[in-house]
């Protein structure tokens, strides 16, 4: 496991955390599977489609609010049941949700956020699996613009860690392109926090 040099912020890169066949079998199954749904969210008053496909799963009775949303968890997929229980050996940290993402085309991205939500807890521990098409993973500092942008491309099988006080200092996003590109599944295992749960 690589740890990635930046500021104010832990990350960690495992490349090859998933052999290449494997993660394409993974990615077919998964895309053939899962219940993908295309969220709907407000913007400047009104509401648009998002541009991906999303499924939320995890331990019963746990909410995600998402951009105004309240969505429920879908109960473990037995396939990422054992992806979880991997990446958790590895990233010695306990996950109960999963927030995976359908990447259909180059067209399909993610806008410049943080994964900051309250129910996450102060410094959250996230562990973001790769499957499929490689694609570029954006970071740019919140607050100094004077920091420069990091650039990842994060391969298929490869595991990144966000931890430490990476979510308040950091936006990360994944840009669109028009690069003809197949299709890409990424899984951020997270540890969300609920009333009856204490935060860290
Ligand atoms: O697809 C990615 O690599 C990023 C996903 C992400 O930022 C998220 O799910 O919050
Ligand atoms: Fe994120």
């Amino acid at each position: 496991m690589k740890e990635l040099q930046i500021p104010q912020g832990t990350l960690l890169l495992e490349p090859d955390f998933i052999a290449d066949n494997e993660a394409n079998n993974l990615f077919q199954s998964l895309q053939q599977q899962l219940d993908w749904q295309q969220a709907e969210i407000r913007m400047f008053g009104r509401m648009v489609r998002i541009p991906r496909l999303q499924c939320f799963q995890g331990d019963p009775g746990i909410n995600y609010r998402y951009s105004g949303l309240t969505l429920q968890t879908e109960p473990w997929h037995p396939l990422i049941q054992t992806l979880k229980q991997r990446v958790e050996s590895f990233a010695e940290h306990t996950f109960n949700t999963v927030l995976i993402n359908y990447y259909r085309d180059g067209k399909d991205s993610m806008g410049w956020h943080s994964d900051d939500e309250p129910e996450l807890g102060i410094n959250p521990v996230i562990a973001s699996l790769n499957l499929g098409q490689a694609r570029r993973f954006l970071l740019r500092h919140r607050f100094d613009k004077t920091i420069p942008q990091r650039e990842l491309l994060l391969n298929s099988g490869s595991l990144l860690i966000m931890a430490g006080q990476l979510q308040h200092y950091w936006h990360h996003s994944v840009p669109k392109t028009n690069r003809l590109l197949e299709g890409r599944i990424n899984l951020t295992f997270r540890h969300t926090f609920t009333t009856d749960t204490q935060m860290e």
